[in-house]
């Protein structure tokens, strides 16, 4: 299915989504196409007097923030941010997620950790039994080093490590790191992979949100399903 046809399904969970935003609130804005959806609809919000204030993941989605008339924290201030936006590209049955594609994950993972609430907004193609396989899991690696902590990363999960490019270039986040992309072929246990992970020098963060979601709003052919995540 080509992304033209899977926008309806991000913009109706999009949409949805508005109905958990209330006056005056702080919100964490996430980055890519489904989060564009999000903030585009919170302009109409704006325009009807709502006052919304937001931590943005990213300068893409700073700009949009700006022209939906939402006025962004500094990046220095303490942020108490009421529920945190985003898209995701997989989410398995236990609402883990990767998260990475636009390679805003670092920046993505902080603010929805400081959120109260995270709402993650997909289409229905990226629910799926166990993450991997058809998504390569980014991590973000200091630029220092980096192929030595591609090796760790390709010894610790036996999977294809490929650095990302733009343009010819390697990829740059916004925070000057490199991102490599690992092939695996299925990630059994994210938690566990995520904590091995977490111990390779020269890695600033990885792709996985795990127990980050507090809700799932999926945009699918039959029309839009909200899933509430239950925490022991
Ligand atoms: O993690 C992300 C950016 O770093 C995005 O949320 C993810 O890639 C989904 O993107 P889209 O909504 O465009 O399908």
């Amino acid at each position: 299915m080509s992304d033209t046809d899977l926008s309806a399904y991000k913009r109706s969970a999009a949409l949805t989504a508005l109905d958990y935003v209330k006056d005056g609130m702080v919100l964490g804005l996430g980055t890519g196409s489904t989060a564009k959806e999000f903030i585009m609809a919170l302009g109409t919000k704006v325009a009807a007097g709502m006052k919304l204030r937001g931590v943005s993941t990213s300068r893409e989605t700073a700009t949009l923030a700006d022209r939906s008339g939402i006025v962004l924290l500094d990046d220095n201030d303490h942020w108490p941010i009421d529920v945190a936006v985003d898209g995701a590209d997989q989410v398995d049955p236990s609402f883990n997620l990767i998260k990475g594609g636009g390679g805003a994950l670092l920046k993505e993972k902080i603010v929805a950790v400081s959120a109260k609430q995270f709402i993650v907004l997909i289409d229905y193609t990226k629910r799926v039994p166990f993450l991997g396989k058809t998504f390569p899991l980014p991590i973000e690696v200091i630029s220092f080093g980096w192929r030595n902590t591609a090796r760790a990363i390709e010894a610790l999960t036996r999977s294809r490590v490929v650095l990302r490019e733009q343009a010819g270039a390697p990829f740059r986040t916004e925070s000057g790191n490199l991102i490599v992309d690992t092939h695996m072929a299925r990630i059994d246990n994210p938690r566990e992979l995520d904590a091995a992970l977490h111990h390779i020098p020269g890695i600033v963060e990885t792709g996985l949100f795990i127990d980050c979601a507090d809700v799932l709003i999926v945009g699918t052919p039959q029309g839009v399903e909200t899933y509430h995540a239950t925490r022991p």
